[in-house]
């Protein structure tokens, strides 16, 4: 029997971070449209080439893209608002301006909304539909794009973001939620039953529609658009002229209330997630079975982690779905877009670590293995050395336990994650001890983290300057921004975490139990990439991590400067988790290790702490009833254990970015901070109206502008922002601040911006004293 192995999508920006380099050197006008493309077709093609060198059967093509595939799928649509139509700009710099937003000769317009992607760190650009749209296919890239790799001898697999999951995740321009209406479900798929004709026409055998929004509760209205959408797009598959095999393909969860349904609306091949939802897929088709001309394409290669795959636990599984169909394919559970590209660029990881690890082009290595050895069967399983040497590393036990992190553990007692006394106690307190004036202004903690900065950090990694040279380089940086936060008439001043590489990284670089890789990138958003620490044991802190760079900020200044710490819940979900023990067990630790900095910080006298939980929302389980007993339960008291030791005094930020906060209002009351700052300014302000609903005793503040994008707000529509924002909040209770931190913005952009944030508030101020 042969088996064939499938791809669902591979990291794009390049093992030296070329395609970043390229569209930033764009962006600066320090190149032209030409050098920018052809950075990027000799990426595709080398990352063709290696999928096709590893003995990969079925390789994505439209899986790059410059900026964000949702938005490409937008564009392909034609969901181009008029107000980038407008501009009149070239093709790539439209997308651009949809993207960042775009201040220039040809006019001034905000960024599309951007949200994050499932429960990863990548976030896509959120598409835009109103009544004037034209929904028609509307951009060549898909096919030029097959083409190219054709081109090279190379057949691709076409991956398109499915229509299902396009639509839902599609809002109206203020954010709303769209109507799909006959009208919108019949124009999208004729798009999409036109891209298969065509590829039909340029000799395509398969094409891969990416639906992880299937991977979702959802209600009888869901399926009948899912139906309603593939019902005009199925029969395209069979034409004059050919015919194409569609594969729907499924990932982050599992498809077990919709199985049944999928699998009677006659898809060639059905992509399922066999390590997130693994179990629920396997249940599902064991019950309902598979249909004799529809293949199971089996995500058993992770495409969440970078550990090596347990071949003995996979061949297992493999079995399994052989014995309910002889038409298997192998796959990554998820586009290897969350991955880093290769284990072989971290030469400076100890041989006995490196062995655990598997990124992109090492999990191709792990597909055609197992394709190999379920082909061969048993007899060659027993006797394979590919097989005993990956049973070998599982047998062994990779880390010994820290015991005095363990007594720790077991020593906490429900009243730690308690703080005393009540918030409500502890308002009135601090603000008059704070002495802040009503809606104090404050920013998020980053400034911008220039090239010199980073160029100064890159000397002091490779010992070209020593510790005394960079420090004194920090040193500076902080007397000039506590110098200029003064002039601005900022109220509560920050640091400017100059000395951070990244919120998280550098966290795990001082705590006990990590190790960080040199080159391990993974896409963020657009060119802006993280290299996660991975958590390797148990987890300590052995001395103060932040308190001296807070303390000397805090001594440049009369006024108050905010400490700032990554929370556990994001150090954890920011990371590469163990997968040898829970991951509430993991932020425990975390949670006690930055416990003790709260405390030492405060010792240090400083006098507001920002816990930044930015990423708390991103690994909220996606089916709803997993939320509280599967995640909530332990994340939100995990955050409370960090803080509940400080005085009643001592005032207790968090802040968080991206996420829908509506549906877990409650939860997020429920961390105790005492005030919270989250990005607001590219959504709706709906969770303005759950804040008012809830009694949220948290005070808050709304961002007032957003950040990700390099255009300058104008007072005025700040002034308007903070307007809309006290029709539903008590002045009492609101704080003015951005979206999110600065670091990467240039200082040309922070300033101004900062300047008229703070005119902003002075004016309304005056209004409401
Ligand atoms: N982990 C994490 N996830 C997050 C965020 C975040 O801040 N951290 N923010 C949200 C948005 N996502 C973001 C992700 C990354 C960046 C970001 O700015 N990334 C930087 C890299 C940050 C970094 O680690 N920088 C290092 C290494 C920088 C570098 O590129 N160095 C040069 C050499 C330096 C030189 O000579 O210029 C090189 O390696 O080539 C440092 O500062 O030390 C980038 O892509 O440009 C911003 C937002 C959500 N998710
Ligand atoms: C992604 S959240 C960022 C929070 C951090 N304190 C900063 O300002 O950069
Ligand atoms: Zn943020």
């Amino acid at each position: 029997m042969s088996v064939i192995t499938s791809v669902v999508g591979f990291p794009r920006i390049g093992a030296q971070r070329e395609l970043k380099k390229a569209i930033e050197c764009y962006w600066k006008g320090q190149s032209n449209v030409a050098a920018l493309r052809a950075t990027a077709q000799e990426l595709r093609s080398r990352h063709w080439r290696l999928q096709a060198e590893a003995g990969i059967d079925l390789i994505p093509s439209n899986d790059f893209s410059y900026y964000d595939q949702m938005l490409d799928t937008a564009v392909m649509l034609g969901l181009v608002p008029n107000r980038y139509q407008d501009l009149g700009l070239n093709e790539e710099d439209t997308l651009f301006a949809m993207a960042r937003g775009y201040q220039g000769s040809q006019g001034d317009v905000t960024a599309l909304a951007m949200k994050k992607w499932f429960t990863t760190n990548y976030h896509y650009l959120v598409p835009e539909l109103d009544s004037s749209t034209t929904i028609a296919l509307s951009s060549s890239k898909p096919f030029d794009e097959f083409q190219e790799a054709k081109a090279l001898g190379i057949h691709t697999k076409p991956v398109l973001i499915g229509p299902y999951t396009f639509l839902k995740l599609t809002r109206g321009p203020r954010g709303e939620q769209i109507k799909y209406d006959d009208q919108v479900v019949e124009a999208v798929s004729d798009v999409y039953a036109h891209v298969i004709r065509r590829f039909i026409d340029l000799g395509a055998s398969w094409v891969q529609f990416d639906e992880p929004y299937l991977v979702l509760d959802k209600g009888e209205e869901d399926i009948n658009l899912l139906r309603g959408l593939y019902s005009h797009i199925l029969p395209a598959r069979h034409s004059t002229r050919g015919s194409i095999q569609l594969l729907i393909q499924t990932y982050f969860g599992h498809i077990a209330d919709c199985y049944e349904v999928v699998t009677h609306m006659g898809f060639d091949a059905i992509g399922l997630d066999f390590v997130e939802g693994g179990e629920d897929n396997l249940a599902v088709i064991q019950q309902v079975g598979v249909h004799e001309d529809t293949s199971i394409v089996a995500g058993v290669v992770s495409g969440r982690n970078i550990w090596k795959n347990n071949y003995t636990e996979s061949l297992k599984l493999i079995d399994s779905l052989q014995e309910l169909t002889p038409n298997l394919v192998l796959s990554t559970s998820a586009s290897l877009l969350h991955v880093p590209l290769s284990v072989q660029a971290e030469s400076e990881l100890a041989p006995e670590v490196r062995d655990h690890l598997a990124f992109a082009i090492e999990k191709l290595g792990e597909l055609h293995d197992l394709a190999y050895l379920t082909q061969e069967g048993n007899l060659v399983r027993q006797h394979d050395s590919l097989l005993t040497a990956n049973q070998k590393l599982w047998s062994e036990q990779r880390v010994c336990t820290d015991v005095a992190v363990q007594n720790r553990l077991a020593r906490l007692k429900p009243e730690d994650y308690i703080r005393q006394p009540s918030r409500s106690s502890r308002q009135p307190i601090q603000r008059q001890r704070l002495g802040l004036p009503i809606l104090p202004t404050t920013t998020i903690g980053s400034f911008p983290q220039t090239n010199e900065i980073r160029s100064e950090r890159a000397r002091f990694s490779t010992g070209e300057i020593d510790s005394d040279q960079y420090n004194h380089f920090i040193a500076q940086r902080i007397d000039h921004v506590i110098e200029l936060q003064e002039q601005l008439g900022i109220d509560v001043l920050v640091h400017g975490e100059f000395e951070r590489n990244d919120m998280v990284e550098y966290f795990g670089q001082q705590l006990n139990g990590f190790l960080f890789t040199q080159n391990a990138w993974v896409q963020s958003y657009g060119t802006r990439c993280v290299k996660p620490p991975v958590i390797w044991s148990d987890i300590s802190r052995s001395k103060p991590m932040t308190v001296r760079w807070s303390a000397y900020a805090q001594s440049r200044t009369k006024r108050l400067v905010k400490g700032m710490l990554t929370g556990p819940v994001t150090i954890f979900n920011w990371s590469w988790p163990r997968e040898d023990i829970s991951p509430q067990e993991q932020t425990q630790q975390l949670a006690l290790a930055i416990r003790d900095e709260v405390l030492d910080l405060e010792a240090a006298g400083i006098r507001i702490i920002q816990i930044d939980e930015a990423a708390l929302r991103e690994k909220l389980p996606l089916r709803h009833t997993d939320w509280h007993k599967k995640y909530l339960d332990w994340a939100i008291p995990a955050f409370r254990l960090v803080h509940s030791g400080v005085k009643a005094t001592t005032q207790i930020h968090t802040h968080m970015c991206y996420s829908e906060f509506n549906d877990i209002i409650s939860d997020i009351d429920a961390m105790d901070a005492d005030v919270i700052s989250f990005e607001a300014s590219r959504s709706d302000l709906t969770v303005l109206d759950a804040i008012e609903a809830t009694h949220f005793e948290t005070e808050a503040g709304p961002g007032v502008y957003d950040i990700h994008s390099p255009r300058i707000p104008s007072q005025s529509e700040i002034e308007e922002r903070i307007r809309l924002i006290l029709r539903k909040m008590s002045p009492t209770k609101v704080w003015i601040n951005p979206d999110c931190g600065l670091k990467t913005r240039s200082e040309l952009e922070a300033w101004p911006s900062i300047e008229h944030m703070v005119a902003a508030a002075h004016r309304v101020r005056a209004e409401v004293e």
